[in-house]
């Protein structure tokens, strides 16, 4: 899936993509995230900042940044952040430098951000935005996910079932629904609207130049 040097497809420049996963807590965006950049080459994901404690297995710096409210305000504060929310009485922030160099030369980022962020993203950039809402096959499957996945309590687990209506409320806010229930099938729905989108006539803006170039070879 890989368009080689600075994002383009066959040599044609092309501006960059901001691709954001949201979905109830659970439903698998991460999980569809990491296969995701594992197979599109040029696709970096965005790695946000939190206040939330590090669950078993998780990263500094490739989960999360994990910082306390007093650094994360200061960034805030200091406007580090292109989009920042308070989620499951946590924050969460995506640091602008990264996505800002990321875009610039070329590349696509990937987004696991809740419905407040995409909001956000999109009033920055509401060209270069595209929005999937996942959604899980059933409240069963969603609940059953989240005591397998085991890395969060009892009590963290019935907190985040109680605020998946709202968080799916803001389906209609998006560009594209998929239904999680085989993965396979919704990862090969999110990379073909990836690709789809890469594209889209709009953001391949060196194609003028490109179609230009071979008219004049064969008018000439
Ligand atoms: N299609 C699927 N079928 C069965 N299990 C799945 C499927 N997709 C993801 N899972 C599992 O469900 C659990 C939750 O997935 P994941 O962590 O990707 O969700 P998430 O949407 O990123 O959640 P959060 O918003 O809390 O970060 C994980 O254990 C994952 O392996
Ligand atoms: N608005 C933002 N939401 C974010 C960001 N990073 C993650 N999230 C969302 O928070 C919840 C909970 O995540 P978890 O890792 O604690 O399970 C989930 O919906 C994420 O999509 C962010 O930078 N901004």
């Amino acid at each position: 899936m890989s368009d080689g040097a600075a994002g383009g497809h066959n040599g044609v420049e092309r501006r960059g993509v901001m691709f954001v996963l949201s979905s109830p807590s659970g439903a698998g965006k991460t999980t569809l995230s990491r296969m995701l950049v594992k197979e599109a080459a040029g696709l970096q994901m965005s790695v946000s900042a939190t206040t939330r404690p590090m669950r078993p297995g998780e990263v500094e710096g490739r989960d999360y940044f994990f910082v306390d409210r007093a650094k994360f305000d200061q960034m805030v504060a200091a406007g580090e952040f292109l989009e920042w929310a308070n989620v499951f009485d946590n924050c969460y922030g995506t640091p602008r430098a990264p996505v800002e160099a990321a875009l610039a030369s070329g590349r696509d980022v990937l987004f696991d951000i809740d419905w407040q962020g995409t909001q956000q993203l999109r009033s920055h950039a509401p060209n270069d935005v595209v929005s999937v809402f996942v959604l899980p096959p059933s409240v069963q499957a969603l609940e059953h996910r989240l005591h397998t996945r085991a890395q969060d309590s009892h009590d963290v687990i019935q907190g985040r079932m109680k605020k998946a209506g709202d968080e799916m409320s803001h389906y209609d806010a998006y560009d594209y629904i998929v239904v999680n229930d085989n993965v396979g099938i919704a990862f090969e729905s999110v990379k073909a609207i990836l690709r789809a989108e890469q594209l889209k006539r709009e953001r391949q803006i060196g194609i003028d130049a490109f179609v230009r170039d071979m008219r004049q070879q064969l008018e000439g």
